[in-house]
């Protein structure tokens, strides 16, 4: 397929994305069984303009002066791949009859000089649901439009080093085909760029270091969180909320071969390969608790040193990798989202030891899921207080807290990660211990 192909299938898959609310990938998998003659490298191309056009919908037609999915795809083929007015001029070639048709007089003009308009609001210029845009000020302040502006970007792809195998070095010599660099901040992780434009993401998962069990794919953000949650030791763990394992596994790495990480889901479903990567990990230390019965957690109540409850959220704070998301979240999913919030609190107190810690996290930058949670949380459990996370980041990245990123919660202090201020994806960690 030539281009013009491509930016036409990207066209018809955005228009029926508007038409039905569904997931991108579930409408480009469509799109792929009804073409069969297209290629991988068609599909992937036409996949990340998918995703570009949905990362920044709002500023794209803003700059077009038009709401139309062909304008937005216009515009991020000219812009944010960076073909420019002549790359798309000839691309709509008239005598190619798979392109889209050429240019008006509008779209060219809107193109000739690209701008937002002055009086675009707040929402528009950082491609922000609306909706949302009060609870994103809450969190983000005035720096609103350069973090929304970071979390329409794409995200690179973020491993961690499983420490009981590898080490950092090792993994970064093995992967430096696909030019991986360390993390900014987690002394065990590893970036590989994402590449630009209809750049084929990396592969990771193909590498035999990933077979070996050398590394996870977890975002730098995760990755933090779990040292976070580990900082002080504990021996016996429940991570509540442990979904495909990525916190179990990198506890389980950072604890040691003498902790026990019981590991459990509501929803069967969400473990996922949890087992594949337990055996690949090559840890001992984490049991599957299943959701069976009227309360399987029973025996472990008031025994955890430590309950992670990585929390079902709206996961606002991972749009650089699901921009579909951002678009699709309704008020009524959010109001769902908090009550299972409170809930998975209510049941971490229960079974946390008295002395005991929680560690609360969430990939939400919304303060309604996050520090609200916790203020409400403090109210009905009073035997809890809030620790001074923030004092645990420079013993974790060997690095002071950068500006912004430590928020009061409580009598303590919180923190919140963010695509502009730590370059992960955007996370809620806070430190909760039972007075014992
Ligand atoms: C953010 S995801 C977990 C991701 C996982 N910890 C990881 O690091 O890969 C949240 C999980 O909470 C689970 N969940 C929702 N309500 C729950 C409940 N009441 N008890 C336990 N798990 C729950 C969901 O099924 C979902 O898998």
């Amino acid at each position: 397929m030539r281009d013009g192909g491509r930016l036409a299938a990207a066209i018809e898959i955005l228009e029926d994305l508007e038409k039905r609310r569904r997931p991108a990938q579930d409408a480009l998998k469509d799109w792929g069984l009804g073409h069969r003659f297209a290629g991988s490298k068609d599909r992937n191309a036409i996949g990340n303009l998918v995703f570009d056009v949905l990362r920044r919908q709002s500023s794209l037609s803003a700059i077009m002066g038009s709401d139309t999915v062909r304008a937005r795809v216009l515009a991020a083929y000219a812009l944010t791949w960076n073909r420019g007015l002549a790359g798309l001029d000839a691309v709509l070639d008239p005598d190619d009859r798979h392109a889209p048709p050429a240019l008006s007089p509008d779209e060219r003009r809107a193109l000739e000089a690209p701008a937002l308009p002055g009086d675009a609001p707040d929402h528009v210029r950082a491609n922000l649901p609306e909706w949302l845009i009060g609870s994103f000020r809450r969190a983000l302040d005035d720096r609103l439009v350069a973090e929304g502006e970071a979390l329409a970007a794409r995200a690179d792809v973020d491993l961690r080093v499983n420490t009981t195998k590898a080490d950092r070095a090792a993994v970064l010599s093995a992967l430096g085909p696909l030019d991986a660099t360390p993390t900014p901040w987690s002394p065990i992780g590893v970036r590989v760029p994402v590449g630009e434009a209809d750049a084929k993401a990396p592969h990771v998962v193909s590498e035999f270091a990933f077979k070996r069990g050398e590394f996870e794919v977890q975002d730098e953000g995760s990755q933090l969180a779990s040292l976070i949650a580990a900082e002080g030791g504990a021996t016996n763990v429940v991570d509540l909320c442990a979904g495909g394992g990525g916190k179990s596994l990198a506890l389980a790495a950072r604890l040691g071969p003498s902790v026990r990480i019981h590991a459990y889901d509501n929803d069967k479903r969400r473990f996922g390969d949890i087992l594949d990567r337990i055996a690949r990990a090559g840890t001992q230390t984490i049991e599957i608790v299943e959701p069976r019965g009227p309360d399987p957690l029973a025996p472990l109540d008031g025994t955890a040193d430590l309950v992670v409850v990585d929390a079902p959220c709206t996961g606002t704070g991972t749009w650089r990798r699901r921009p579909d998301a951002k678009w699709r979240l309704a008020p009524g999913a959010l109001a769902t989202r908090l009550m299972q919030q409170d809930e998975v609190l209510d049941r971490a107190a229960r079974l946390t030891r008295p002395g005991g810690r929680i560690c609360y996290i969430t990939c939400s930058l919304l303060p309604e899921e996050n520090e609200d949670r916790l203020d409400a949380f403090l109210k009905r459990h009073p035997a809890f207080a809030v620790e001074d996370t923030a004092a645990f980041w420079q013993p974790v990245t060997g690095k002071p807290l950068p500006p912004h990123v430590g928020l009061a919660v409580g009598k303590g202090t919180g923190l919140r990660l963010s695509p502009y201020l730590t370059s992960t994806d955007g996370f809620f960690v806070c430190l909760l211990r039972h007075r014992g």
